[in-house]
């Protein structure tokens, strides 16, 4: 498509655009005048070579004699992406050409799809650092008001409100917009599995905006660089496409909830509940729930048992590989049969493996879905959104690598402080994995039982009662919206044999 050209303050622009990228360029100027007026570039000198991805474009209008196109841009590589808009006037004999350009700036911006979509909104004030109010007002809904979206937006006023609007609410929406962190997520989903039409209501995809403290979904959706970033989170509410993910079936006693994260017991759940007073501390919170649970290497009263599917932890990592290059089909794991009202919910994959026992004692468990559970930690670097298994990371209490040896008699020694501190040392990019007392597991369902009356158990970081439990996993019933078919964090790391390998297209 041909360019055009606007005036904009008396400075002559040329927009144009291209299949991949959107450009913006003045065409005369007073020489290192300094603009911001498109977000693109501070000095005009620079415009020649700069671009937007055409994906980043969410608007362009032409109305009496004025183009405005509005974009997401950065003000550098590493800043977060900003709302920003090119507009101006054009020539009486240009008017229809510009018309036609804008419509068709927005046919190849959406690639077809409509931009106005119908949106669901819940904002939790309380969630992350209470910033979720003041980020949507001020960052995203910009961004849904200049697509012409129509917004139901609720704030949330307790916990349990999500779920009870999500339980009773229309299936008329393009999606679900979660303003908070994973606890809200949680709710939604819950409240979808209680819905009458829960089927449909599955069907209609999530998209969270990163407000909460570990916005594990996020990141895992969009990436380190824009998985907390809400104006990125935001875009991906206009352009994603919907990704089918694994859900868990999470039993206790006759009472199931949907689990669509993670589920933890030991040091991991501890940090989480016992540094909810340090809120205001955002992520940070769970690096001091860490340190002080090692310090402590308090044992986890359970017993495990698992229906394991894979524990070879260089085939797990050459299956990712194989399925983001696209060389491996979905497992052969047939979908979830459809949900009726009032039945249990069966998993597909639970049926075919024979139970084991996980006989060692631990620190932790950590079991669910997704490579990051927070920013600092990419607990599960293996895991496949639709494998129909669940990732299974468990903490031995002692090292197979550190023992003594006296008479008859073999003593293990605890995981060393040290050992554990060292594993802080890259597990943003899941070096952990490789870590012997690391012991990882694929399975299609596993069951655990306290052996004490006392823990900690967190699903999906919030707290539940520490009572014996069965997680089954329920393949592609979760819908969400994102930029790639695949989670997009990357597992890059030294592997067992001390070679750097990558996970990733
Ligand atoms: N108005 C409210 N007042 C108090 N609690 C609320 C309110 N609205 C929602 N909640 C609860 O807030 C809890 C925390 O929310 P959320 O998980 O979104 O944030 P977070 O815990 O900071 O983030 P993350 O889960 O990503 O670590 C949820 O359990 C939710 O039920």
């Amino acid at each position: 498509m041909p360019q055009i050209f606007i005036d904009t303050r008396g400075v002559s622009v040329s927009l144009r655009f291209t299949e991949t990228s959107f450009f913006v360029e003045p065409t005369k100027h007073n020489d290192h005048t300094i603009t911001c007026y498109t977000g693109i570039f501070n000095y005009f000198n620079d415009v020649q070579h700069a671009g937007v991805p055409l994906r980043s474009v969410i608007s362009a209008n032409f109305a009496s004699g004025t183009v405005e196109v509005q974009y997401l841009a950065r003000s550098s590589k590493t800043s977060s992406l900003a709302l920003a808009t090119a507009h101006g006037t054009v020539k009486e004999e240009d008017m229809t050409r510009a018309k036609e350009w804008c419509q068709a700036l927005l046919l190849a911006a959406y690639q077809g799809a409509n931009p106005s979509k119908n949106l669901k909104v819940f904002v939790n004030p309380f969630g992350g650092q209470g910033k979720a109010r003041t980020t949507y007002a001020s960052k995203v809904e910009p961004i849904f008001l200049a697509t012409g979206c129509t917004l139901d937006v609720t704030y949330t006023t307790h916990s349990g409100h999500a779920l009870e609007l999500a339980r009773e609410m229309k299936l008329e929406y393009d999606a679900l917009v979660v303003v908070s962190g994973d606890g809200l997520i949680h709710e939604v989903l819950n409240g979808i599995y209680q819905h009458q039409h829960r089927d449909k209501a599955f069907c209609i995809p999530i998209a969270p905006i990163p407000t909460g403290s570990a916005n594990a979904m996020s990141l895992n959706l969009l990436g380190l660089q824009d998985g907390l970033d809400p104006c990125a989170a935001a875009l991906n509410v206009l352009k994603g496409q919907p990704l089918k993910v694994d859900l868990f079936s999470f039993t206790q006693a006759n009472l199931h909830r949907i689990s669509f994260m993670s589920q933890s017991i030991g040091l991991m759940a501890d940090l989480d509940v016992e540094t909810e007073h340090l809120r205001w501390m955002g992520d940070t919170r769970f690096l001091v729930g860490y340190l002080r649970g090692v310090i402590t290497r308090k044992s986890c009263p359970v017993e495990l048992s698992l229906k394991v599917v894979d524990q070879d932890k260089s085939h797990m990592m050459d299956a990712l590989y194989a399925r983001r290059a696209g060389s491996l089909p979905n497992p052969s794991i047939s979908p979830s049969p459809p949900l009726s009202d009032g039945k249990k919910i069966d998993s597909p994959g639970s049926s075919h493996e024979e139970w084991t026992r996980f006989e060692k004692p631990i620190l932790w468990m950590f079991a669910g879905q997704g490579p990051f559970v927070g920013r600092s930690l990419m607990q599960f670097p293996v895991s496949v959104a639709d494998d129909g298994l669940i990732d299974i990371a468990i903490q031995e209490t002692v090292s197979r690598m550190w023992f003594v040896r006296f008479r008859d008699l073999t003593v293990y020694l605890k995981v060393s402080r040290r050992n554990l501190l060292r594993a802080m040392d890259g597990a943003e990019e899941g070096r952990v994995y490789w870590m012997n007392s690391n012991r990882y597991f694929k399975a299609s369902a596993y069951r655990a039982r306290p052996l004490a009356p006392k823990g900690t158990l967190v699903v999906d970081g919030e707290e539940v009662p520490f009572q014996e439990f069965q997680v089954d996993v329920l393949h592609r019933l979760g819908t969400f919206l994102s930029p790639y078919p695949y989670y997009e964090p990357a597992f890059t790391v030294l592997d067992a044999e001390g070679k750097t390998r990558r996970a990733g297209v």
